[in-house]
């Protein structure tokens, strides 16, 4: 029989009602919804003693999800109260994912992991179990790349990350990537792959062709390829993995001659050349967002993604044009917007596309096919330098494990490649192929985790303390103070060897200061709101906490101290630095 909990707040009388507990064994329920956003609750009165346990786990929350959580018995009856955040001197509770809590109680937290890990998922991770195994193995982000998939499988992927959050303890953020406005093949009809082989002659069309496709045939996404194109001109597929020579134009279809024979994958990219560089004609008109990807990022807003990437960004007009965007209609829940730097104009005006966007991403796939291979190196190193510089984050993304699609361990020049990846100290690596579709998913994940935790222990043992000097970013004088802090707490750190750094901060901003410094310490980011704490997810050395804290430092010292060190993440005596947004000060203690 089902007994009623009744749920009282001042502001909506009289109650709110709510039918649960099923059974009369005792029952942990989950979160029950509150109807009223930036709420606190507590419970206030009980008609069982087992309530006291359940009130020390009433869960706060900004973002609405608002709930309590707790053990209650079907006997109970409870009343609940909701107030505002301020009068909530003692919202209990402190949120971190499962994994970061367990990696900090196995190894203490000066060996945490400070690369961030992004994922991108495809058929070979899009299942419930499958997207755990990464969630245990430490993916940070998951990535949907919206060149591929349907709708339908994009939404069913974003709400099993979602439920794995809920059910399991995890903080996986969501990164949407567009597809852009990029010349690609079509899809082959169903094909996994088909082999183009030397000398032989394909057609090139933006005629869509029947099924089954006609051999040796390929349906372009582009109106004016016919027109662009002239014969004698090199068409490169992916980068060079398979190239052709276009030998004759007839309407609409462009014939070419394989030239370097190799596997041509649905909508593979697109690109040809001309006397050695990249031919832009008309198609260096096309839009940046194209009207698809103005229906996925209206899908990416309505779903809350975390981060949206923009394929082929080529001025920061866009990304502000775009941010204004998400801003109108994703009522406060920030999105942050990627910047991809994949084509030669991008690299061209990169410092403002940078200083525009939340972060940017090195996509080496398509730089690599836009700039000769040997420079992308130089422009990888230029691009972490700058974000770092410009204080956003940056992901080294495509082909850093590319061998471990079908093999199970990775090359030497593959480990090399990572390791001076995490060497540069980028924010976060990125894999492709070999998570969305590769036979070794979780091997290369432990790969890119092995690798990261090996060299950042490397690098702190040979005290490579970087000559570089970070430039001012603040623009007003509160910025300029908070940064002034977060470059000393972060020196201090390193010098007094500290065991960690906290930061308590609503806005991320003054955690990514510090995480800007690349401190020897892990730092630890207390933030209000599970939106924020998901965002710095994808920053270096944060390990993002979910807590309600007030503008009083001592009494937020005292409680994250007393829920850390109950939940065995810190012990008596470990030394700390602590900055906030809130009292702009530094503080060194030892935890009592
Ligand atoms: N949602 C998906 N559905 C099917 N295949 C996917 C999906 N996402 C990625 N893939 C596969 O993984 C490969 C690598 O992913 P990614 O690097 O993101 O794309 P691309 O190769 O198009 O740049 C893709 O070429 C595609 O074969
Ligand atoms: C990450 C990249 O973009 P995409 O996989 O969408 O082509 C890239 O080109 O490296
Ligand atoms: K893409
Ligand atoms: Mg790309």
């Amino acid at each position: 029989m089902s007994r009623s909990l009744q749920f009282f707040t001042p502001s909506r009388a009289p109650y709110f009602t709510l039918h649960k507990l099923p059974s009369t064994s005792y029952t942990r329920f989950p979160v029950i919804n509150f109807p009223s956003k930036k709420h606190y609750i507590t419970i206030t009165k009980s008609l069982s003693s087992d309530l006291d346990a359940a009130s020390s786990q009433v869960l706060d929350s900004g973002n609405g999800q608002t709930g309590v959580s707790g053990v209650l018995s079907a006997d109970n009856v409870v009343a609940v109260q909701s107030h505002a955040p301020s009068e909530s001197g003692a919202a209990a509770g402190i949120e971190v994912d499962a994994v970061t809590e367990a990696e900090l109680k196995e190894n203490g937290f000066r060996s945490t992991r400070r690369t961030k890990l992004i994922c991108t998922i495809g058929p070979a991770t899009c299942g419930f179990e499958q997207l755990e195994a990464l969630a245990v193995g430490g993916m940070n982000v998951a990535r949907i790349n919206m060149c591929h998939g349907t709708r339908e499988w994009h939404q069913m992927v974003i709400e099993r990350v979602r439920r794995l959050n809920e059910e399991k303890g995890f903080a996986v953020a969501i990164m949407m990537d567009t597809e852009g406005s990029e010349i690609h093949m079509g899809d082959l009809g169903g094909a996994a792959s088909v082999k183009a082989e030397d000398g032989e002659i394909w057609t090139f069309s933006v005629r869509a062709f029947g099924t089954p496709r006609p051999e040796r045939t390929i349906n372009v996404n582009y109106d004016g390829f016919a027109e662009d194109v002239k014969v004698g001109d090199e068409l490169l597929v992916d980068g060079g993995m398979v190239r052709f020579e276009v030998i004759e134009k007839i309407g609409p279809d462009v014939k070419c001659r394989c030239t370097d024979p190799g596997l041509l994958l649905p909508r593979a990219n697109l690109t040809f050349w001309r006397d050695g560089s990249l031919v832009r004609e008309r198609n260096a008109m096309l839009p940046t967002i194209s009207s698809k990807d103005w229906l996925d990022i209206d899908f990416g807003v309505a779903e809350g993604v975390d981060f949206i990437a923009i394929s082929f960004v080529k001025s920061a007009e866009v990304i502000n044009h775009l941010k204004s965007y998400i801003a109108a209609r994703s009522r406060g829940s920030d999105i942050a917007v990627i910047a991809k730097i994949e084509s030669i104009d991008s690299l061209k005006n990169l410092e403002e596309i940078i200083q525009a966007s939340d972060g940017a991403m090195v996509a080496r796939g398509d730089l690599g096919a836009q700039i000769p291979l040997e420079q992308v190196p130089s422009a990888q190193q230029n691009i972490v330098q700058l974000c770092r510089q410009l204080n956003k984050p940056v992901i080294v993304a495509s082909q850093l494990l590319e061998s471990m699609i079908e093999y199970p361990t990775p090359t030497r020049a593959e480990v090399a490649d990572v390791s001076e990846s995490v060497r540069q100290r980028a924010d976060a690596l990125m894999l492709s192929g070999e998570s969305a579709m590769g036979q070794y998913p979780d091997k290369a994940l432990a790969v890119l985790r092995s690798v990261s935790v090996r060299i950042e222990k490397w690098w702190r043992e040979e005290k490579r303390h970087e000559a570089m000097v970070l430039p001012d970013v603040g623009t007003s004088f509160a910025d300029s103070i908070s940064e002034e802090i977060c470059n000393s707490a972060a020196k201090m750190a390193n010098n007094l060897e500290v065991d960690a750094l906290f930061v308590y901060t609503k806005t991320g901003h003054m955690a990514s200061l510090l995480s800007r410094c690349r401190p020897d310490c892990p730092i630890f980011a207390f933030t209000t709101t599970t939106s924020v704490r998901r965002r710095l997810n994808l920053q270096w050395g944060l390990i993002p906490f979910r807590l309600g804290f007030s503008d009083d430092m001592e009494s937020n010292l005292n409680k994250t101290f007393s829920l850390l060190k109950a939940r065995g993440m810190i012990k008596s005596g470990d030394l700390v630095i602590a900055v906030s947004d809130m009292l702009q000060s530094i503080q060194v203690m030892n935890v009592p």
